[in-house]
């Protein structure tokens, strides 16, 4: 038996052969033009009952709120992975930036590249449409088959692909997301600067875990607990008809680990960190679209958020966000799209923030990071220094850890130079010793300074004062350097010039044009 495909291919040769001889000009003047017309149009009416007609899919790399789309990202990944086994594209780029380990692949414009899935033949293109100043106006992907095939390519093949793409995003581990402004335009007004903007990302390569984390025990296991319930409360959620979704405010000085705690949060939970600093100059519109392109099961992290919530709504420049915006991204209806997720908001000073952030509800929990306890510094010297159990130190260090505040980052600093255990542990004595003594310098400065009725930060100037010091020390020690033979003085001073002269021109030229400063 022969199939309907079999029979067109061996019939197609005769029909063609005869529609073209019925149009040639000779055989044309011959009959009549209302039969040619007629026997044409029978050959198109056959032709269509064997030819099956095509579908194409659009796939817009942003969907309507300006968001990344993630199918698009998908296909993208997985069309790099299919190019080096593929007999198309002919052209492909390659890259590989600052910290990636390996080589990207990816496809170009207007090169097709052919797949064959389940038996359906899938070709796949993508278009770049740029403006007449070369900037990319919009960019998409066609993926075109046999019509009848819709239901396949849509539930199975496109489902398969953005699942897979989710899979390898975890694959590596976590990830960190930060916000890439796009290109920048002389002629974008002074408010939005995030119009074209995207998340762009890195492995996180932080292998922070709770265990290693220096904070109140009790602190640590009730925030365990809190992540773990919340995972596991899907259904709880969707009863009570709440939001599956978390706020957490982390608050405490530089450096006590608030960033440490949100990297041991996300290797935890295994979510992805997008990393959002609201000095930035965003609009309500760009909180919202950034809101949306985050995905589930990630961690969403507003940093020093008292930099940006201490404006009231009226002072705030014309399309900068507002308090409200920013309170619609924790608990407003735009917050409400998606599951599964963490806000976390991070401030050096809990004061400083509007009390509508805080009010109760806003974020579900508060964490307290704080200075330096003896179990924090143990845990770090266990970790750093690998001692087991009691140090003759301990009890040292207990007395002085008492009586100044450092941070976790600073022990951590000092735990890091070399030298034997107790070497170090010594330096870690000097060093909180030093601290006590500058400690006791403010007490008596601010003593001095109030009984001559004289406002000022004593602790601010006796930091000053240290610096000052050490300043001059590194200036004796760059004289002691350049009057020793190794140094040529004159090369030294020549490039010292320089530098100044392009710091100079570097100052001048941010100060003609703010906007295009750093990045
Ligand atoms: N609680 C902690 N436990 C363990 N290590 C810590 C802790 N706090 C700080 N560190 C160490 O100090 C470094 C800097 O700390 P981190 O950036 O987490 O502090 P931070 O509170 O987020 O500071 P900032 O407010 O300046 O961002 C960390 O990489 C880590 O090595």
């Amino acid at each position: 038996m022969f199939t309907f495909r079999e029979m067109f291919t061996s019939l197609a040769p005769f029909f063609t052969a005869a529609v073209v001889i019925v149009l040639s000009p000779f055989v044309k003047e011959q009959i009549p033009s209302a039969v040619s017309n007629y026997l044409v149009s029978m050959y198109e009416k056959w032709l269509s009952r064997f030819s099956t007609p095509q579908v194409t899919v659009v796939i817009e790399e942003k969907g309507n709120f300006k968001t990344s789309n993630q199918i698009y990202e998908a296909a993208r990944a997985y069309l790099s992975t299919l190019i080096p086994n593929s007999t198309k594209p002919k052209r492909f780029k390659v890259n590989k930036e600052g910290m990636q380990n390996e080589l990207t692949i990816d496809i170009v414009d207007n090169e097709e590249v052919i797949v064959i899935s389940n038996g359906i033949r899938l070709k796949w293109k993508l278009h770049v449409e740029k403006g007449y100043d070369h900037r990319i106006l919009d960019r998409y992907l066609e993926l075109s088959f046999d019509k009848g095939f819709e239901n396949e390519v849509l539930e199975c093949y496109l489902h398969h692909i953005v699942q897979r793409y989710e899979n390898s995003q975890n694959y590596n581990g976590v990830r960190l997301y930060t916000r890439d402004k796009g290109p920048r335009l002389s002629s974008r007004p002074s408010g939005s600067h995030d119009e074209d903007g995207q998340w762009i990302s890195v492995v996180l390569k932080h292998s922070i875990t709770f265990e290693k984390l220096a904070m109140d025990p009790k602190q640590k296991e009730m925030l365990m607990d809190d992540l773990d319930r919340f995972l596991g409360r899907k259904d709880l959620y969707e009863n009570v008809g709440k939001t599956w979704k978390r706020g957490y405010l982390l608050y405490g000085p530089l450096g006590t680990g608030k960033s440490s705690l949100i990297a041991a949060m996300a290797n935890y939970l295994k979510f992805n960190i997008y990393d959002l600093n609201l000095s930035g100059r965003y609009s309500d519109e760009d909180l919202r679209r950034i809101l949306l392109s985050t995905t589930n099961r990630s961690i969403l992290v507003i940093e020093d958020v008292d930099c940006g919530a201490e404006l009231d709504d009226q002072r705030r420049e014309f399309d900068s966000f507002t308090l409200s915006g920013l309170l619609n991204i924790i608990d407003g209806l735009w917050s409400s799209c998606g599951e599964e997720r963490i806000i976390v908001f991070t401030t050096n000073d809990k004061d400083k923030l509007d009390p509508a952030l805080l009010r109760p509800g806003r974020m579900d929990v508060h964490v307290h990071m704080s200075y330096c306890t003896i179990d924090g510094f143990k845990l770090l010297a266990t970790k750093y220094l690998k001692i087991e159990g009691d140090h003759q130190l301990y009890r040292q260090i207990e007395g002085l850890l008492k009586n100044v505040e450092v941070t976790p980052a600073e022990i951590a600093e000092e735990l890091l130079k070399s030298g034997g255990t107790d070497v170090v542990l010594r330096g870690v004595v000097e060093f909180l010793e030093q601290r006590e003594r500058e400690k006791s310098k403010a007490v008596y400065l601010k003593k001095l300074l109030k009984s001559a009725d004289i406002d000022v930060d004593a602790e601010g100037l006796v930091e000053f004062l240290e610096q000052k010091k050490l300043e001059k020390a590194k200036a004796t020690e760059v004289e002691r350097l350049l009057k020793s033979a190794d140094i040529d003085a004159e090369e030294l001073v020549k490039f010292l010039k320089q530098k100044k002269v392009e710091d100079a021109k570097a100052a001048e030229a941010k100060r003609i044009n703010p906007n295009e400063s750093d990045g």
